[in-house]
């Protein structure tokens, strides 16, 4: 029934598409945007509606009122507007994650629908209704949720709709306003909360976020990979999902391969440094200076200068923009003093002089001396000056010492980093807009908004309908036509806009593994969100870089002045007792202090330690525990996590047997074998896991645990150790 009311609901937007486009593009300008507005809308309802068609409905809930409501990906309801099935963030599906025997919350059953695409393959009852209990011989338990968690990983993250648990929800659904949180063990569903909690921010708070968008943060380009469909499963698109390396728009940075120079660039002191920066651009002549303007020469003194600059700097402009004001008083000055000269010289004979302006900004000596003075600077020259050239960071932090200072050396021309984009940012709030053309491009598209608002307007009540599915979107708006129909009929979303402007403010932002955060990464985030609307989460146990926190009050004090709610997760869903058993007490002996996770299987398989004789042979053991796994597995995810030093001739023996099978990072969806270094496995996860040489992964993080840590939990079903040196302790 429910399928087929999602095929009508289909076919009828694919009708209405049809007559939109049939209309082709005659009338007035105000009719083409009008057409092309609901074309656009009736695309995206029928993408929305192709979304869900996978396992659309997973719930059933029989309440003591005797009502029985579906739960599914989306809201839906029949033309005579009775509801077919509720969408799982509405209100009225929260019983079914938070509903337990003990507080049954009115529910006597819950089933859960088990779907391939369209078709049942099973369904499972949990009473909650001793009476019920007692009528039926229906099973009890988790075999939803033990089938999804034991079913073959694909590489991509899948959503969790179905099995969400209470701890879960009550995340999920706390409120909008605030910092929250969300501190977990590995596995315990961190990753999953924080996506669907944005899906659920959306759905509750749509006015509000469609405009402002929302952000997640991730920390590198393999997890957002991983990640990245699954609010487009359940049927949300407009989000923007950022790396580190990418949060200053247009630089794509490379990784700071220096954990002391991370460690540098991610500390708050950076804010004065980068302040000091900006204003040694800012120069004065020592003695009285001649200019030539059209051959005659006029004297500049460092008093006009400073008075230029005090004037610009009352304007309380960024830099660059303040620039033109100390421009424009520099010109006024030097012309006065030419007409002057001028006058003199034709002792009263009046010429025209309305030119002398002009003529002095155009004289080449001006030009070099304003310049001097007052140099223009894009956020990029200015970073790349800081580490070029060491007078000049000298100049700027005195508070680092020499051989900090010497630690952050680099070429002019040498790559930005994953650390110097918050200073990118903190540079560029500070210079402002180079191109002083930006200010003026963006007043005239502000007022091309408004002339296309009020058309929208005129257009809507003419034609204002609401959508009669109650999908995802309520009422149409002037607002929501317009965003769908931008300039020239090209369309930008919210989202679209927001990944381009470095200014863009969010009106809600998600932050995921949240522990590596340096402190220079929290206060360009939080510049994105005025509002401070936040859920971070992370697990303080896995920091590993250079810049982790050692707890969340510690990170968090310096942004929130102590205003958070802290929520924990305790279940580890993804690995079986077994193999965390052995992450622990390889954790707890090397000094790391982790609550011990509950988990909901003990696993078949005990992990496997093996000593190698030699570190030749270790490509080879990869190989051949791989080749073991996959026979055993039959599908599924196998991965390497390796040492630097052994990536290339790892995945070289890999792909002498397995070819284009072998991926790196999160791989693509075709490869099932991976090859990556302990920093990448962050977040992600694999049926099996071939860890090798432990020791010198600890090495690698000069001694912190916390990647190993990460490494051991990634597998949901096994575990295989190499190593040639000793074992680190706790094995
Ligand atoms: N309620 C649930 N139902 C089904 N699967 C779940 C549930 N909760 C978590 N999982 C699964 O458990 C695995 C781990 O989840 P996730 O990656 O979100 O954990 P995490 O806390 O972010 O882990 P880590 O810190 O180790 O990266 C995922 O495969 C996720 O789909």
């Amino acid at each position: 029934m429910l399928y087929a009311r999602l095929d009508e609901l289909r076919q009828e937007k694919e009708g209405q598409l049809a007559q939109v486009r049939s209309t082709g593009a005659v009338g007035t300008m105000q009719n083409i945007s009008e057409r092309d507005a609901f074309a656009t809308m009736y695309e995206d309802r029928l993408a929305q509606l192709n979304a869900v068609d996978d396992r659309l409905v997973f719930g059933r809930l029989d309440l003591d009122s005797g009502e029985c409501r579906y739960i599914g990906r989306l809201g839906l309801i029949n033309d005579e507007r009775q509801r077919l099935m509720l969408d799982w963030r509405a209100p009225e599906a929260g019983v079914f994650y938070q509903a337990t025997a003990f507080e049954r919350r009115g529910v006597r059953r819950r089933r859960h629908l088990m779907l391939r695409r369209r078709e049942v393959q099973g369904i499972e009852d949990e009473v909650l209704d001793a009476d019920l209990l007692r009528e039926t011989e229906e099973n009890h338990g988790d075999g939803a949720l033990l089938a999804a968690l034991t079913a073959r990983r694909t590489g991509r993250m899948g959503d969790i709709v179905a099995t969400i648990q209470a701890e879960q929800d009550r995340i999920i659904r706390a409120p909008l306003a605030g910092v929250m949180v969300v501190q977990g063990g590995p596995g315990t569903g961190k990753t999953a909360v924080a996506l669907h909690r944005a899906a659920y921010l959306l759905y509750s708070h749509r006015e509000r976020l469609k405009s402002a968008g929302v952000l997640i943060v991730g920390p590198g380009s393999t997890f957002m990979s991983y990640i990245e469909r699954v609010l487009p499963s359940l049927g949300e698109t407009g989000v923007v999902m950022s790396s580190l390396a990418e949060l200053y728009p247009g630089v794509q940075a490379v990784e700071e391969p220096d954990p002391q120079v991370a460690e540098l660039k991610g500390r708050l002191d950076m804010v004065d440094v980068i302040a000091a920066a900006v204003e040694h651009r800012r120069r004065t002549i020592s003695a009285p200076r001649k200019v030539c303007v059209e051959g005659v020469e006029v004297k500049v003194t460092p008093k006009m200068i400073a008075r230029a600059q005090e004037r610009a700097r009352a304007t309380s402009k960024p830099y660059n923009e303040a620039r033109t004001t100390f421009v424009k008083s520099m010109v006024r000055e030097i012309a006065e003093k030419l007409e002057r000269i001028l006058a003199k010289r034709s002792e009263g004979n009046e010429a025209d002089r309305s030119y002398l302006a002009e003529d002095v900004r155009s004289s080449r000596d001006v030009r070099v001396l304003l310049n001097l003075c007052w140099m223009p600077r894009s956020a990029q020259q200015l970073l790349s000056d800081l580490w070029s050239k060491p007078e000049y960071l000298a100049a700027a932090a005195p508070q680092l010492n020499e051989r900090e200072r010497a630690l952050l050396r680099r070429d002019a021309d040498a790559p930005f980093t994953v650390s110097d984009a918050p200073l990118l940012d903190e540079a560029a709030e500070l210079l402002g807009d180079l191109d002083e053309s930006a200010g003026r491009e963006e007043a005239r598209q502000q007022a091309q908004r408004r002339r296309d608002l009020e058309n929208a307007e005129k257009a809507l009540e003419n034609t204002y309908f609401q959508l009669e599915d109650i999908g995802v979107d309520g009422v149409v708006s002037a607002e929501d036509v317009v965003a769908l129909n931008a300039e020239s009929g090209q369309r930008l979303t919210a989202a679209e806009r927001a990944r381009v402007d470095r200014t863009w403010t969010y009106g809600h932002v998600v932050v995921d593994e949240a522990q590596e955060l340096s402190p220079m990464q929290w206060h360009v985030l939080m510049r994105r969100c005025p509002m401070k609307s936040f859920t971070v989460v992370g697990d303080i146990a896995q920091g590993a870089s250079a810049s982790a926190a050692s707890s969340w009050s510690e990170a968090m004090e310096p942004f929130t002045g102590g205003r958070m709610r802290v929520e924990e997760l305790t279940v580890n869903y993804r690995t079986p007792r077994r193999i965390v058993d052995l992450a622990e007490s390889v954790a707890a002996a090397n000094g790391l202090s982790i609550t011990s996770l509950q988990t909901v299987r003990e696993g078949d398989h005990v992990p496997t330690v093996r000593q190698i004789a030699e570190d030749e042979q270790l490509p080879v053991e990869t190989v051949r525990a791989v080749e073991q796994e996959l026979t055993r597995l039959g599908e599924g995810l196998v991965a390497a996590i390796v040492p630097h030093r052994l990536l290339m001739q790892t995945q070289a023996a890999l792909r002498e047997v397995y070819g284009d099978r072998v991926g790196t990072g999160a791989g693509s969806l075709a490869q099932d074998i991976v090859v990556l270094p302990a920093d990448e496995a962050k977040g992600l996860e694999f049926d099996a896991v071939v860890v090798v040489e432990p020791a010198e992964l600890l090495d690698e993080a000069s001694g912190r645990v916390g990647s190993l840590y990460v490494a051991l939990t990634r597998p949901t079903h096994a575990l295989h150790v190499l190593a040639v040196r000793d074992l680190p302790a706790g094995f």
